[in-house]
């Protein structure tokens, strides 16, 4: 192995997969802080008095700088002007800091103070681990693009869309563990705020990882100083070339949609497990942890697919059709039992295998690599408003629409795990939040059609294979 990288960098396959590994490695301790939460919303409501609402405020806090401030348009600016490394770097850091404020605001008693936002009274714990977990998102998201910008650049022409399936496997075992063992340590420790402290000290190991592909990134580029291989430099009319092609658009408007009946559906996964499926708030990640576990062999296998056999836009629009069917399976109120829920999660993690295995690979087929960074971050932007306004819209809708009357034995009814009258919380019905998501699939399956239409009238070649021979 130390001989390989001895030789020349940029010609060494180990080198490439090493690279792959450090960066995926940083990604996975990101996934881990963004889902931490997840598992613990009937913990913040029972102990620190949160209602679905704070917690679809907090939640949709990973947009707010992104999408408003357009920080995730500048970071791509930054990505395509000062390259992969510094970028990088500046992310990692940022996420350090993001948790750390998160970190203390849930450690810390704010004696109930409260404060008020456009007529809304927020607590203040809520208010300033929203602000951490903003400030967070914008780390994760900047480096979530110059990732993909790392991977395109020591994979172009090779194994790519298999880098890019295993490095977001490798991020979602970061989800996976969110949701598993979150709510287990949480209770060990008898704090809500362990798991996030234990994301803080992954997420430092995950900057060292990153400081270890930058000492290699260097290397590689002095050995290339002189060749045809290097980048060329971001141009601001880049962003005005780019929002002039159609099928960055339907690319774009499908990753919005498609992601936002995934990720924001994770957040209250383990919620609805609890209030439709009985499983105990212990237990209640279990299942959902499915998912991206389900994910972490399934996207590189459709990621290496798709470089050897092509198809792309047909399997994004496969990944389509399947999320509605689990959401609208989700959606009927007599489906209660847990296997069923075991199925449906199993095959929405197949649907969200599918999907961003055939669509990240694609973006680089659709715009040219020196304005790659720049399109990433358009895309992440607009995905970010889906990421922010979702779960915001389903703590409002459950809040306001989908408390079950009388409901505070209803999930204990169901596994006798506590008795009714030591019952502090609320239950909701799950059936109009579902029924949201689906609708946001079947809009992903319109714009799925778009991009495969889109492609046989440019000659994307999103359906031929990735590889060349
Ligand atoms: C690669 C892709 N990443 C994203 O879509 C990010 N913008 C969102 C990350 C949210 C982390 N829970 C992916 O993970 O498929």
């Amino acid at each position: 192995m130390v001989a390989a990288l001895q030789k020349k960098i940029s010609e060494s396959a180990t080198a490439r997969w090493i690279v792959l590994a450090l960066v995926a490695f940083t990604m996975l301790c990101g996934y881990f802080i963004t889902d931490v939460m997840a598992p613990l919303k009937p913990m913040l409501e029972q102990q620190m008095g949160w209602s679905s609402s704070d917690y679809g405020f907090f939640t949709s806090a990973y947009g707010w700088f992104n999408v408003f401030l357009l920080m995730l348009i500048f970071g791509g600016m930054i990505l395509d002007k000062m390259g992969v490394r510094f970028t990088g770097l500046m992310s990692t850091v940022i996420m350090v800091i993001g948790v750390g404020i998160k970190y203390w605001a849930i450690a810390s008693d704010f004696g109930g103070a409260s404060v008020t936002i456009f007529g809304s009274v927020i607590s203040s714990q809520v208010l300033w681990a929203a602000i951490g977990y903003a400030i967070f998102g914008v780390g994760i998201e900047i480096a979530g693009i110059t990732v993909s910008k790392i991977i395109v650049k020591w994979f172009k022409g090779k194994e790519l869309a298999l880098a890019m399936g295993l490095e977001m496997a490798c991020a979602r075992i970061g989800t996976a563990l969110a949701l598993s063992i979150t709510p287990l340590l949480a209770e060990e420790f008898g704090s809500v705020s362990m798991p996030i402290l234990l994301g803080l000290l992954l997420l430092c190991i995950g900057m060292i990882s990153f400081v270890v592909f930058v000492v290699m990134d260097t290397k590689r580029d002095r050995e290339l100083k002189d060749s045809a291989e290097l980048e060329e430099p971001f141009r601001f009319r880049d962003i005005f070339e780019i929002v002039r092609i159609k099928g960055f658009w339907y690319i774009a408007i499908l990753c919005v949609l498609f992601y936002s009946a995934v990720f924001p559906f994770l957040k209250y996964a383990p919620d609805l497990m609890f209030n439709k499926f009985g499983i105990s708030e212990k237990l209640s990640g279990i299942i959902p942890a499915l998912l991206p576990f389900g994910t972490i062999l399934l996207t590189p296998f459709f990621g290496n697919l798709y470089d050897r056999r092509g198809k792309g836009a047909t399997i994004m629009l496969v990944g389509s059709f399947m999320i509605v069917a689990v959401h609208l399976l989700f959606a009927v109120p007599a489906f209660t039992n847990w296997l069923l829920a075991l199925v449906l999660i199993i095959t929405l993690g197949i649907a969200f295998s599918l999907v961003p295995s055939a669509m990240w690979p694609s973006v680089p087929k659709i715009i040219p690599e020196n304005k790659l960074g720049t399109a990433y971050a358009l895309i992440f932007w607009i995905q970010n408003w889906g990421l922010m306004g979702v779960p915001y819209l389903i703590g409002k809708v459950l809040d306001n629409y989908c408390v079950v009357d009388n409901a505070t034995t209803v999930a204990e009814e169901i596994t006798g795990v506590v008795a009714p009258e030591t019952v502090t919380r609320v239950a909701y019905d799950y059936t109009v939040p579902m029924l949201i998501f689906a609708g946001l699939g079947v809009l992903s399956i319109l714009f799925a059609f778009l991009l495969l239409r889109e492609n046989k009238k440019m000659g994307y070649g999103l359906q031929q294979p990735n590889i060349r021979k």
